[in-house]
């Protein structure tokens, strides 16, 4: 596996929630971290429909825009009785034409859980795959998911996305309302981030 020498990471994402937390992630490790934003980048459309095959599009794209190496997240919450959707169109789900809507792709979650008549707990997952590109196409993976359920009424306004109906196994608060330093020990995120650092940066 090859290490991360370079001083400056880019991180290829253009979600605000995503990149406010890995920057927090990789704050201890002194690298300069810039954004796709910074770069003035636009996105690439992902096409795959694997969260791996979608971080690479993004990874790859920003390195070769930037000649540095690149950081991207591919994530999405997968909901069993739903049969794994909306898992890699997460995004989607919530996509208006004039932006995104949370709380209407929480919403339709929960009414397709609510007219599939599915017990609870209506067990869910989060998936994050980061991918990290060199300019010269050379590219690593690292997974992370962390199980739960989904809730409603949405709870908390701490997070992003669908953190506030997702309620990790074993806890009592949801995403959306833990403390964001609770959620960096124990989320998607935070699994595949550690992969990364012990693979890459360690
Ligand atoms: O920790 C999370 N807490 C709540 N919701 C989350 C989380 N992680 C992913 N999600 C949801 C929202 C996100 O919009 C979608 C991923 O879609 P995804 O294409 O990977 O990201 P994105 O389009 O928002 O940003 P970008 O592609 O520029 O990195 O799944
Ligand atoms: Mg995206």
């Amino acid at each position: 596996m090859r290490k991360l020498t370079d001083t400056t990471l880019v991180l290829a994402s253009h979600n605000a929630g995503k990149l406010r937390e890995i920057s927090a992630l990789l704050e201890p490790f002194g690298k300069t971290v810039k954004s796709a934003g910074d770069f003035g980048l636009d996105e690439p459309e992902e096409t795959e429909d694997s969260f791996a095959g979608n971080a690479r599009i993004k990874a790859h794209y920003a390195a070769k825009k930037t000649g540095l190496p690149a950081l991207s997240d591919d994530s999405g919450i997968t909901v069993d009785a739903l049969g794994g959707a909306p898992g890699v169109y997460t995004a989607d789900w919530a996509e208006t034409g004039q932006g995104r809507d949370f709380v209407m792709a929480m919403t339709r979650v929960w009414n397709e859980l609510e007219a599939a008549g599915a017990p609870t707990p209506r067990s869910a997952a989060f998936h994050c795959t980061l991918c990290l590109a060199w300019p010269d196409g050379h590219d690593e993976l690292f997974e992370g998911i962390v199980r739960g359920q989904v809730v409603w009424p949405m709870r908390g306004d701490r997070g992003f996305g669908f953190d506030p109906v997702f309620l990790p196994d074993g806890e009592r608060e949801t995403f959306g309302e833990m403390d964001p330093e609770m959620k960096h020990r124990m989320s998607h995120r935070a699994m595949a981030f550690g992969k990364f650092v012990a693979g890459s940066l360690d």
